[in-house]
């Protein structure tokens, strides 16, 4: 049972709502009568959406890392606006609650957006009424910032907890970092294939936090920029290539262990099950990328456009031939193109779990548009993995792309485990 089924007014559920209003028909026709639901007493016609159903809260990981990738993304990095180690315990626990209810479709609190009390503001924002829950997973990270401050000097008792492994981010050539949005205490990150769903969430995750913890920066992300799962067909990146064709997928179960999950003795107890997130908001320099010939673009991702194969020859996952070359003998894959900088052989045989979204923030004042690709990867160990594969591909005299890219944000985060029907986000830090 979840805290929400034991809740007094079960009516609060969006699924009741939406039967009990009389336009539940089609959402919960896109939910399935296989997950359970119904619209107001009579049996609903199935159309099933699997995008539009649940996905698990509870496990032994958190949702949203090896999930396969939802279409939209909500990102919020907080500050923590009090010191007190029980706001914080508090914060988790009020979060982790509402996590659950919204990944369950459900309003927040006991009486949601309609049902409280005329004379008070409505616990939940209501803005996801009469939605499915649309594969909304909510995952959280922890920044260095949390543990520790500006000095050094423990934050929220947490003393001796920081993970080694949740290093200062090192710079890299080429770097534009923007400070108000890179770092962060706490991150969120929001996945749902509904916008209206994640951003629901993140809105209604601020609001409660508000007196403990405030939103240092956001972002919203369109359009996956990789594959989590071989079930998914490869998306395509704003410089329309595929991206994720050599990803990490769910089904790798020897990778994911190896590249993805914190493991008993990587380091502090209550990382084990968990995983490091790298956040990188790339700006894409869209409108020269569109000059280049389309050759020219081929070379510098080192894979065909239309097809996502490698150069060196083949169907999209053919494996990379690095030492094939041409009638003249130059090599068909660059030495300084991004797959071949990026390659596991080239980097000690490091891999990432990559997850990023594409973005439009509107225009630049320069009459162009904001574009880029907001980078996310979950990982073991930042320092095999992130940083070496970015310390090969930074700088203009590497990775041809650079000509085309600017890193303007970044972050690290340590995600815990995940947690049982009645435990709550980090809670092993408290223990
Ligand atoms: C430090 C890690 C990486 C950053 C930052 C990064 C940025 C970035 N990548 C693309 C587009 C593509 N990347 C592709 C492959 C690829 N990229 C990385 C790492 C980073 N990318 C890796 C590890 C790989 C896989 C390499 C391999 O094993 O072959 C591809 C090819 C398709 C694919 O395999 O996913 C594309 C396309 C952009 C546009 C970008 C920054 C904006
Ligand atoms: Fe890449």
């Amino acid at each position: 049972m979840t805290d929400h089924d034991a809740a007094p007014p079960a009516g609060l559920s969006r699924r009741k709502l939406l039967g009990a209003a009389g336009v539940g028909a089609l959402a919960a026709g896109a939910l399935g009568a296989g997950a359970g639901y119904a619209a107001g007493d009579k049996p609903v016609p199935v159309v099933p959406d699997k995008d539009a159903l649940p996905i698990d809260f509870d496990g032994r990981h958190q949702a949203g890392i090896v999930t396969p990738a939802q279409d939209r993304l909500h990102f919020a990095a907080f500050d923590m606006t009090s010191e007190e180690r029980d706001d914080l315990v508090s914060l988790l626990k009020d979060w982790t609650k509402a996590a659950r209810q919204m990944a369950q479709g459900n309003d927040i609190g006991d009486f949601g957006a309609v049902a409280g009390a005329p004379y008070s503001p409505p616990e939940d924002t209501g803005e996801a009424q009469g939605l499915p829950p649309s594969g909304l997973t909510i995952t959280i990270g922890f920044g260095r910032s949390l543990f520790v401050d500006a000095k050094g000097d423990p934050r929220f008792g947490l003393d001796g907890q920081l993970p080694e492994r949740l290093i200062e981010m090192p710079g890299f050539s080429g770097d534009r970092l923007d400070p108000a949005i890179s770092g962060g205490d706490i991150a969120i990150q929001a996945c749902a294939n509904d916008p209206q769903i994640a951003v629901h969430a993140i809105r209604n995750l601020a609001r409660i936090a508000f007196g403990r913890a405030s939103v240092r920066y956001s972002q919203m992300g369109f359009g996956r920029t990789s594959s989590t799962s071989t079930a998914q067909v490869t998306p395509r990146n704003l410089f329309g290539f595929k991206d994720g064709t050599a990803n990490i997928k769910v089904e790798d179960e020897k990778d994911v262990e190896a590249f993805v999950w914190a493991q008993d003795g990587d380091g502090p107890a209550w990382m084990t099950g968990g995983s490091y997130l790298v956040s990188r908001k790339i700006d894409m320099r869209i409108e020269t990328w569109d000059r280049e010939p389309l050759n020219g673009q081929e070379a510098i991702i080192g894979r065909a456009k239309g097809s996502g194969g490698p150069m060196s020859g083949g169907d999209e996952f053919a494996p990379i031939d690095f030492d094939a070359k041409d009638d003249a003998g130059q090599p068909l894959i660059d030495l300084k193109s991004h797959v071949r900088l990026a390659h596991p052989d080239f980097n000690n045989g490091a891999k990432l779990l990559r997850r990023g979204y594409n973005f439009v923030d509107g225009s630049n004042g320069l009459g162009q548009l904001s574009a880029g690709l907001f980078f996310l990867a979950y990982q073991r160990d930042p320092t095999t993995q992130f940083v070496p594969i970015q310390r090969s591909l930074a700088g203009l005299q590497n990775d041809l792309m650079n000509e085309y890219l600017v890193h303007v944000s970044s972050g690290l985060f340590a995600c815990p485990p995940g947690v049982d029907a009645k435990g709550f986000w980090g809670e092993g830090l408290f223990a």
